[in-house]
């Protein structure tokens, strides 16, 4: 564990930049440090790997105070990654990525190995290899520097603001890309953001720094949205603090209702069984997978004329989504309904926008508590 230990930075101009935070940083996990600009968030990543010297306080690793430890063998156990990556240009990024390795010893052939193998980690093609920096796209730049920090297998990784200089398409797969990685590798990332909803979506825990590098809060992510600590950190978490947190309801429990569905096929009974009521029934193919939906009256029976159906929308797989994810589908579906599918994607049921209000409401109420929702990670 990193335990940052009452902790301030006052730089040589007077500025205090951190002043006096205190948290324990988990090993294994990923801990993000966000808040406005200014608010000290890279002062604190760079006074833990020493880039930066602190003026109070400690930092230790595993109990060790990080000012007992030659400044080269602590940041060696430490991968740095920075906006932009930080790459040396007039290296390939084979070379780029073995940059550590081969400072560590290893010979060219190993490091070269370890390197290919950290560029098919991190979904880099092996054709890119030979190419230089500024052959590459923004998006696979920041790969090669977080293959080139986890080059030497550090046990932490201190990552500042890396996918912040690319689209919010590239960023999106950045950042699934690191959740993979962290699921296979068990790092301790330490992540520094502006951004709310990144670090809503990567951190275990979150740290919220106010102006003045004072800790406003640090929990998990659920709990932050459900239990603001005041009113800058709900100003700053944003106005649908709300629909976000219902990205940490599971839709398994909805109650979905599996009658109002025919295949094109129906016979005039099952149709008629079909109509329960509810004022569309959706229509499936043979394989069981939505075509759309209908009012009942215009179902015929034995061939159901799929030109005249509605769109269904966007389904949500009931097991996997969140109830957000449900709420989404339901709000875009033509009729108010949305669409669950099973992970072929077959219908397993359909369920009404009030339904899926009545089950939020039921959510939010039993999760009224600390942590206040059911799943310790966002869910899709
Ligand atoms: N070398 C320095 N000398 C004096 N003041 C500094 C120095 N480096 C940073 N600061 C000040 O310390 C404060 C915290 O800076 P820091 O870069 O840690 O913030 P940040 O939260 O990472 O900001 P941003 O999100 O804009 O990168 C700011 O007021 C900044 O101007």
């Amino acid at each position: 564990m990193i335990r940052i230990d009452s902790v301030t930075k006052r730089y040589p101009d007077g500025t205090v930049a951190v002043d006096r935070l205190s948290l324990d940083i988990p090993d294994r996990a990923i801990t993000v440090l966000v808040g406005p600009s200014g608010c000290g968030k890279t002062t604190t990543l760079r006074m833990i790997n020493r880039m930066v010297e602190l003026s109070e306080g400690t930092i230790s690793i595993d109990g060790k105070d990080t000012r007992q430890e030659p400044v080269n063998t602590l940041r060696r156990s430490m991968g740095y990654v920075i906006q932009n990556a930080g790459l040396f240009q007039h290296r390939t990024i084979i070379d780029n990525i073995a940059t550590v390795p081969r400072l560590l010893g290893w010979s060219k052939d190993k490091a070269r190995a370890r390197a290919r193998e950290l560029m098919e980690r991190v979904g880099l093609d092996a054709s890119l290899a030979k190419r230089y920096p500024y052959q590459l796209s923004g998006g696979q730049q920041q790969r090669v520097g977080v293959a080139r920090a986890l080059a030497s297998d550090p046990p932490v990784l201190l990552m500042d603001e890396p996918f912040s200089a690319v689209d919010p398409v590239v960023r999106k797969g950045l950042q699934d890309e690191l959740l993979r990685i962290q699921g296979e590798l068990g790092k301790t990332i330490v992540f520094v953001t502006h951004d709310i909803d990144e670090a809503v979506k990567l951190g275990t825990m979150v740290a919220v720094l106010r102006t003045g590098g004072k800790l406003a809060q640090f929990a998990p992510p659920a709990e932050l949205l459900s239990d603001p600590a005041d009113a800058f950190v709900e100003d700053f978490l944003g106005a649908d603090r709300g629909i976000r947190r219902l990205s940490f309801f599971s839709a398994a429990g909805l109650d979905l209702l599996t009658a109002p569905i025919v295949a094109v096929d129906a016979t005039a009974e099952q149709i008629a069984r079909a109509t329960t009521g509810t004022p569309y029934v959706l229509v499936t193919g043979l394989d069981g997978k939505p075509l759309g939906w209908s009012p009942p009256e215009e179902l015929t029976a034995g061939s159901v004329d799929t030109a005249r159906l509605l769109p269904y929308g966007r389904p949500f797989v009931a097991g996997e989504d969140s109830l957000r994810a449900a709420l989404d589908c339901a709000v875009l579906s033509p009729t108010g309904w949305a669409v669950a599918v099973d992970g072929e994607g077959r219908a397993t049921g359909v369920i009404s926008q009030t339904a899926i209000g009545e089950a939020i409401r039921g959510a939010h109420e039993a999760g009224a508590g600390a942590s206040g929702a059911s799943e310790s990670k966002a869910l899709r």
